[in-house]
């Protein structure tokens, strides 16, 4: 007869959660931001709001973003007037886009990360059995509606897996809408939001000769922060996902990032926060300008972030996780000695609806041993 605690151990793994494989996918239609504003309120029948537009264009000159990927196209919104509407129930018709373009995109997204994993079930060449037998995968919990800070929620450990797949999905057909003076924080999430899907293969005790660890999840914080009910909210209507933000969200998280982080790293004795690699949850250009000024980051600390919201703008969860990829890509292509910018330790770092702020803390994967390894 085994004991409990037998059973116990045999549900957990050993060592700690590790990303073993990226793979990211955004629709093909790009969305030039500079324009945006015109072609918003065209599409949206709203040129007559001469005053609203100007604010409108004014956020998104002001966002830093450059380009984003959006599956609504012109077409679409033209067959889908109530989409373009403020307040138009629109249930169906955003359902109806969004059931074809999330698993279109998280099949790319899962391709391109069960070809990197290297897993027997992962042939290089031809369709994985996993994605033609989806009914093989043991256990799936869905998540929904998390925000941005799900991204972060990949560092929470597993339990008796070897082996998960995290995908976040964030399509904008759920939030877009046509412009109110009297509603002016979705402007701004019109501003900044874009599409994007991404997979992350997460594991422990990696397959010798098989499995090639890219990070080490050691360790997640959350901080619910006082007073910031309501700061960031989603209510999911008939009129689709109404999104409010409070001007108040930066000086929120300003106020307790440090906390936040000195939690997180305390017990490896980190507090020096240029030691440590960075991915950050961008929210905006205004909050990555004033957190690398309270925390007085090196300019490069934040360098991959901005190139993401550059060129994707907010990607909600699925941000950290296409900074996480760009990360990596750039360490192996200069070279460096870790998949962390050559640093052993990183901080993957981001907020959300609640408030709360989500701090993980990432151990780096020696370049040298993901290639012996191979
Ligand atoms: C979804 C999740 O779970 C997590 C998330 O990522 S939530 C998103 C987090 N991002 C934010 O909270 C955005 C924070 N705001 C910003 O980045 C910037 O304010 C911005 C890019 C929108 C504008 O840039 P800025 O440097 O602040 O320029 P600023 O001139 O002050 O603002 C431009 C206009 O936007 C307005 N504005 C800015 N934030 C606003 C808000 N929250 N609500 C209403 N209006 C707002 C300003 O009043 C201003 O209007 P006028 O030009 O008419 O005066």
């Amino acid at each position: 007869m085994v004991t409990v605690k037998e059973v116990r151990k045999a549900q957990r793994v050993e060592g700690p959660t590790t990303v073993f494989a990226i793979g990211t996918a955004t629709p093909p239609n790009c969305v030039d931001q500079a324009t945006y504003p015109n072609y918003n309120f065209r599409i949206t029948n709203s040129e007559h709001k001469v005053e609203l537009k100007e604010k409108f264009q004014r956020m998104c000159d002001k966002s830093m973003i450059k380009k984003r990927y959006m599956y609504l196209t012109e077409e679409i919104l033209k067959e889908n007037p109530s989409v373009c509407e403020y307040m138009a129930p629109s249930p169906d018709a955003r359902q109806d886009l969004v059931v074809v373009e999330v698993p279109r995109l998280g099949k790319e997204a899962a391709t391109k990360a069960i070809k990197e994993w290297g897993h027997p079930n992962s042939p290089s060449s031809g369709p994985s059995p996993l994605l033609q037998a989806p009914h093989s995968v043991p256990t799936r919990l869905f998540c929904w509606r998390h925000g941005c800070p799900f991204g972060q929620r990949l560092g929470r450990k597993q339990q008796g897996c070897t082996c998960s797949f995290f995908v976040c999905s964030e399509i904008t057909a759920v939030t877009f809408r046509g412009p109110s003076d009297t509603h002016l924080d979705s402007l701004v999430g019109q501003a900044l939001f874009g599409d994007d899907i991404a997979v992350v293969i997460i594991g422990a005790d990696p397959v010798p000769e098989v499995e090639k660890p890219l990070f080490e999840l050691v360790s997640v914080v959350q901080t619910i922060l006082p007073d910031s009910d309501g700061a960031i909210d989603g209510h999911l209507r008939e009129v689709g996902l109404t999104f409010h933000l409070l001007k108040d969200v930066i000086r929120l998280i300003l106020k307790n990032i440090e906390k936040s982080l000195i939690k997180a790293f305390k017990p490896i004795g980190i507090f020096y926060w240029n030691s440590l690699f960075w991915i950050a949850h961008p929210g905006s250009l205004a909050i990555l300008d004033q957190v690398e000024a309270k925390l007085a980051l090196k300019p490069e600390k934040l360098e991959a972030t901005r190139q993401v919201l550059s060129d994707y703008g907010n990607m909600s969860s699925a941000c950290v996780l296409f900074i996480l990829d760009e990360v990596r890509r750039k360490s192996t292509e200069k070279g460096l000695k870790t998949t962390g910018e050559g640093l052993e330790w990183g901080v993957l770092f981001g907020f959300g609806p609640g408030l709360t702020i989500e701090t993980v803390v990432l151990h780096n994967v020696v370049v040298a041993c993901r290639l012996l390894r191979h």
